[in-house]
């Protein structure tokens, strides 16, 4: 009898990256661009090339990365959403042994700017460190989840926020306040509802005006996310994320659940008492860490029909 055996196992290609241009047909000049770096994860019928040495299974990761850019090339990436069923599609309908496919595609933000009052037709700045990000997990039975998230979108407030009515105890050292800085880097995350959206196939059939829905959704939750930290005088990062995740679900019945991941990154007041300066709360430095990290998932009640 063997000492072990095989419980789990996925294999693919990570941080395969390209660059693609979309040229407006009646205008070469105008183009557009997205810049992607797509994971693939593909289960089935390998556990022989774990436990027994033999590789006849294996899809080479070389070819997942072929085939990435095969696709990405030969067909429309835009929307990266609809770009993620093509990619796991491919992989069930072409080889009976894949079981499972994860796809991510992580897009970087590059935006059409200003030049003497217009939108410039072909030339981009970066947006940073934040990312548009899509996963799609398909099996072979048809059944999948797809959800889009915003990643990395570093805000800050620098008044608006308070932190107080919480539970002391004999280890408490922390001191309620009112008024205090607040900032995050937003991971927010909205699972699609997969009978509204249909079929695998039913979404790469989608026209570009009907995947529309899936810019619509990101550029709200972007917004929502922006305008509710902003606007709100947050009682803790848990409400404010509640919030912001109870709007998106309101804004479209695609969205099946929402959910937030939220650093709360500490900037701690420099207490010059010391030297007799103490008024006006207003230099402080940014704590490297520990940070607080909050998360949710938050989805429509469903109200009882009896
Ligand atoms: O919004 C907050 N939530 C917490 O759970 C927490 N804990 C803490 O020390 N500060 C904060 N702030």
């Amino acid at each position: 009898m063997a000492y072990s055996k095989l419980i789990t196992s996925k294999y693919g290609k990570d941080n395969v990256k390209f660059l693609k241009v979309k040229k407006d047909p009646q205008n070469p000049k105008i183009q557009n661009v997205i810049e992607a770096t797509v994971l693939v994860l593909l289960e089935g019928d390998f556990d022989k090339s774990y436990t027994e040495a033999n590789n006849s299974s294996i899809i080479p990761t070389d070819t997942v990365k072929n085939t990435i850019l095969i696709l990405a090339k030969t067909t429309n990436v835009w929307p990266i959403e609809r770009f993620a069923t093509k990619i796991a599609t491919h992989f069930i309908e072409k080889y009976s042994h894949v079981s499972g496919i994860t796809v991510q595609i992580n897009q970087e933000l590059w935006s059409k700017y200003n030049v003497n009052g217009e939108k410039h037709d072909h030339s981009f700045i970066h947006q940073g460190p934040e990312k548009k990000f899509t996963e799609l997990y398909l099996k072979r039975s048809g059944d999948y989840k797809l959800s889009s998230s915003i990643k990395n979108l570093t805000v800050l407030k620098s008044t608006g926020s308070q932190f107080h009515g919480y539970n002391v105890c004999d280890f408490t050292t922390l001191k309620p306040t009112t008024d205090r800085i607040l900032s995050t880097d937003v991971d927010a995350k909205w699972e699609f509802d997969s009978k509204k959206l249909g079929s695998i196939s039913n979404i790469f059939k989608l026209s570009d005006k009907e995947t529309n829905i899936f810019d619509l959704i990101y550029n709200k939750a972007r917004e929502i996310t922006l305008n509710i930290f902003a606007i709100e005088n947050s009682p803790s990062v848990q409400a404010t994320m509640y919030n912001m995740a109870t709007e998106i679900l309101k804004f479209s019945s695609y969205v099946d659940n929402v959910s937030y991941s939220l650093p709360n990154k500490h900037y701690i007041l420099f207490d010059l008492k010391w030297k007799g300066i103490n008024e006006n709360d207003d230099l402080f430095y940014p704590s490297p860490h520990p940070n607080g990290l909050i998360k949710c998932t938050v989805a429509r009640e469903i109200k009882s029909k009896i």
